[in-house]
């Protein structure tokens, strides 16, 4: 369903569209879109085609494997979300989810989240023609150098992550939780009851109930675990001083 006026509104363009159930139908994004404050249009090119079977995919020039997505469904299919824009907006931004893409990160989520119409393009077979890319994409993403079926999954994760960073969509509580990776440091250790868990106990800080002390144990245990497990992190990160000591200190029991 089309809600008249939310903040963010995405144009997933696939050939899979019930797939996108996992992210329309649950959680974060269930609840914007029940909420009116975000709405996702499934648009299938399949619904663009003439001939008697429906034909989506093409033959590649030059031979090779597989096949590509055929040029004239999936035109119809992007002429048709930038159709359902409300007039007077901006044209919304078409992005193709490719292996060839930039790789997602919080960056280039957060200033996705500050767009108004998303147009996802996920990509089936091994891609599409480059001159449609060239005419109609404004940006290739990747989720990561590993291979998927097709862009659905990455379309999916860029619907989720956007959704939690547009304004007023999170609550206040989980919104303090986006802080966390927001702020270029990995998170803390986490622990519930019951307080000693195979013969292990919860370390003695958190049930100490000193709010400062457990507050300065949780920034050193980020700052400890990103120096360990992704320097790279570290690396973008200016520390201030008391993360340089707190960090320091951490990395001390290591020598
Ligand atoms: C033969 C070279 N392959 C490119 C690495 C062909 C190919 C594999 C998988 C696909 C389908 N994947 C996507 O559409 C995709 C879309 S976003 C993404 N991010 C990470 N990995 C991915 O495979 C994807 C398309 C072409």
């Amino acid at each position: 369903m089309t809600t008249s006026n939310p903040i963010l509104r995405f144009s997933a363009i696939s050939l899979f569209p019930e797939m996108f159930a996992a992210v329309t139908e649950s959680g974060v994004v269930g609840r914007a879109i029940k909420k009116g404050k975000v709405a996702v249009d499934l648009i299938n090119p399949r619904d663009f085609t003439t001939d008697r079977h429906r034909t989506v995919d093409d033959r590649p020039y030059g031979g090779g494997p597989g096949m590509l997505m055929k040029v004239e469904p999936l035109e119809k299919a992007i002429e048709f979300a930038q159709s359902s824009q409300p007039d007077g907006n901006r044209p919304g931004k078409v992005i193709y989810l490719s292996p060839q893409g930039e790789k997602i990160d919080h960056q280039m989520v957060s200033q996705l989240s500050q767009e108004e119409h998303l147009i996802l393009l996920a990509g089936r077979y091994e891609g599409i023609d480059e001159r449609l890319l060239n005419k109609h994409v404004d940006l290739e993403l990747s989720l990561g150098d590993f291979v998927l079926s097709g862009g659905e999954l990455a379309a999916m994760a860029v619907i989720d992550s956007v959704t939690r960073l547009v304004p007023e969509v999170l609550g206040h509580k989980e919104s303090a939780e986006q802080d966390s990776f927001a702020d270029g440091l990995l998170d803390h250790q986490h622990y519930t009851r019951p307080e000693v868990y195979d013969g292990n106990r919860v370390p003695q800080v958190l049930l100490s109930g000193n709010h400062q002390v457990i507050e300065s144990w949780r920034l050193q245990q980020r700052l400890g675990r990103t120096w360990l497990r992704r320097p790279d992190l570290l690396a973008r990160k200016k520390l201030t001083e008391q993360e340089e000591k707190l960090l320091s200190m951490f990395q001390a029991q290591f020598e």
